[in-house]
């Protein structure tokens, strides 16, 4: 019979390894839009502060800025999974972004116990940009992660506080610009070397051409799963940037899905985990 004593004991290990350590989440996708769901995300980030975890959320947006900019008549260009990005769009995904998708997830999160503070990427310059340089087409302003200065999250999450962070970036002359989400996770996650860096999406992982679950990825089969057409879309930024994460320091990568419920407290709190996990080969 299951025995709710036996199900919490079970998480003492848990605790015990991830205690004081620090875990980014990217959250996007439907995990983010629909109600009930966004529910026990908040409390699920909430319970993972007060066990004495230190989670520091990542979130996208992309879906929200197409629905801002159709309203705009602004159409939504994108190469390679970037959004193309003209100072009009840029003004846009600012408002959306760092404004109306950043507050609600901090007002989830407060409503559901935790104390979160949203942040872009831009406030005390955690992240420093560069436009992103690709040899066939100007993306106008889309940046790629310079540097990150992680004191201030540091000082969020000592102080007992959930930092929400928005993947803006700025450049030494106040240019802002538009990075992937997927991207600022992982540059966030390797400036605060993360215990883990969970993905959350609306796939239970990474799938194989038969639609099977692969549950863990030796990184340097990334390539191949790409070239040969296993990840496409969406995937490959995610895949790219765990891969980096890994090389870095990150001891862990998960992708999962965001779509089922408490799917995070199940990657943090089960030998088994959930998902697709990312590693570095054994040496
Ligand atoms: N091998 C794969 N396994 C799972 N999803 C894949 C794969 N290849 C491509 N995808 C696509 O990637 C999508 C997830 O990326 P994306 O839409 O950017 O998610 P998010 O909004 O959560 O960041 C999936 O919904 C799926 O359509
Ligand atoms: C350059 C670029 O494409 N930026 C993304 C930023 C938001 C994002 O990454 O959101 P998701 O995680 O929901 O896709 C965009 O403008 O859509």
């Amino acid at each position: 019979m299951f025995d709710k004593g036996d199900c919490l004991v079970e998480v003492l290990p848990y605790i015990k390894k991830f205690y004081s350590k620090t875990v980014v989440i990217k959250y996007g996708g439907s995990a983010m839009i629909e109600p009930k769901l966004r529910e026990s995300f908040s409390k699920d980030v909430s319970l993972l502060k007060y066990v004495g975890i230190n989670p520091i959320v990542v979130h996208g947006g992309g879906p929200e800025i197409g629905d801002v900019l159709k309203r705009l008549n602004i159409e939504s260009k994108f190469y390679e999974g970037l959004r193309i990005t003209d100072e009009n769009t840029m003004e846009v995904v600012v408002m959306v972004l760092a404004g109306k998708v950043n507050k609600e997830i901090v007002l989830q999160i407060n409503k559901n116990g935790g104390r979160a503070v949203g942040i872009s990427g831009v406030d005390a310059q955690i992240i420093k940009a560069k436009k992103k340089l690709l040899k066939d087409i100007d993306l106008g302003l889309v940046g790629d992660v310079e540097s990150v200065n992680p004191t201030i999250l540091m000082h969020l999450s000592e102080s007992g506080y959930i930092p929400v962070v928005s993947p803006i970036g700025v450049d030494d002359d106040g240019k802002r610009y538009n990075i992937n989400a997927d991207s600022v996770a992982s540059a966030i996650a390797i400036s605060l070397k993360a215990e883990k860096l969970i993905y959350l999406t609306d796939t239970d992982g990474v799938l194989n051409k038969e639609g099977e679950l692969i549950s863990s990825i030796e990184m340097s089969q990334i390539s191949q799963m790409i070239n040969d057409g296993t990840i496409t879309g969406g995937m490959i930024p995610k895949l790219l940037s765990a891969k980096e994460a890994i090389n870095k320091g990150v001891n862990k990568v998960h992708i999962i899905n965001g779509t089922k419920i408490h799917s995070l407290l199940e990657e943090i709190f089960t030998q088994e985990g959930v998902g697709s996990q990312i590693y570095a080969k054994e040496s």
